[in-house]
């Protein structure tokens, strides 16, 4: 079995919790309230900037350009295009993107999961950047395919821009170039390479769901 298949196993129940999350579910239904969606694209807006952070420090880690410009090409979507789903759930919720990002903080689960991405881009290998990013876009790739496929959005609904930003199929592709990269990475290294890249990979899937309780409860200190 593929390293990422065995990951992606050993992770299941946590991404079927995602799937059900009251949060995704509220997306799917169009059921959340502005207060929620607020709190959660502050946060979004912050963890993205340390998630661009952790891809730039694993450019620094690479040993060949292509695998660089790999990085270069994410790091440069997240900057431009990720603007693009927040935006969405900011008009539905009647709020102004740039007024929300004010003096905005981040809440415990938000800090948590960024300092658990500094941790292993900082003081861990390739590998452990690797697995530590991996989570947040398998994640919205897999609950977003579940929204089209479960709840068949059309486009009148009113967050289908942000369901079809993670369902489409350049999203996938993305996805499925990073597995791809990291079973080749893991194929090479050592057996305590893998098990610190398990871990990582875990911690942030855990940090995904918490991350949606985090939004739906409006979680602060
Ligand atoms: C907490 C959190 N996790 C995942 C994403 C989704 N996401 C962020 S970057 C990326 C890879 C493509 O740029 C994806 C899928 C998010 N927005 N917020």
């Amino acid at each position: 079995m593929r390293f990422t298949e065995e990951l992606r196993r050993e992770a299941d129940p946590i991404f079927e919790a995602i799937r059900n999350h009251p949060f995704v579910r509220g997306i799917a239904e169009a059921f959340l309230s502005p207060a929620q969606i607020t709190h959660y694209v502050q946060q979004d807006y912050l963890y993205l900037s340390t998630y661009a952070k952790v891809y730039s420090l694993g450019l620094a880690k690479c040993r060949t350009r292509e695998e660089m410009r790999d990085f270069h090409e994410r790091i440069g979507f997240i900057l431009n295009a990720e603007v693009h789903p927040h935006l969405t759930l900011c008009r539905f919720a009647n709020v102004s993107y740039e007024a929300l990002q004010q003096g905005a903080s981040m809440a415990p689960t938000a800090h948590h999961y960024a300092s658990h991405m500094l941790v292993c881009a900082q003081a861990g290998t390739l590998g452990d950047v690797l697995a530590t990013v991996l989570p947040c876009h398998w994640t919205y790739v897999d609950l977003a395919r579940n929204i089209v496929h479960r709840d068949e959005p059309t486009k009148d609904h009113p967050l289908y821009e942000w369901i079809e930003f993670y369902a489409n199929d350049d999203m996938l592709f993305g996805l499925t170039a990073l597995c791809r990269w990291i079973d080749e990475y893991a194929e090479r290294t050592s057996d305590e390479d893998r098990a610190s890249m398990q871990e990582a990979f875990l911690v942030s899937c855990h940090m995904e769901r918490r991350f949606f309780e985090m939004a739906y409860t409006l979680e602060n200190w």
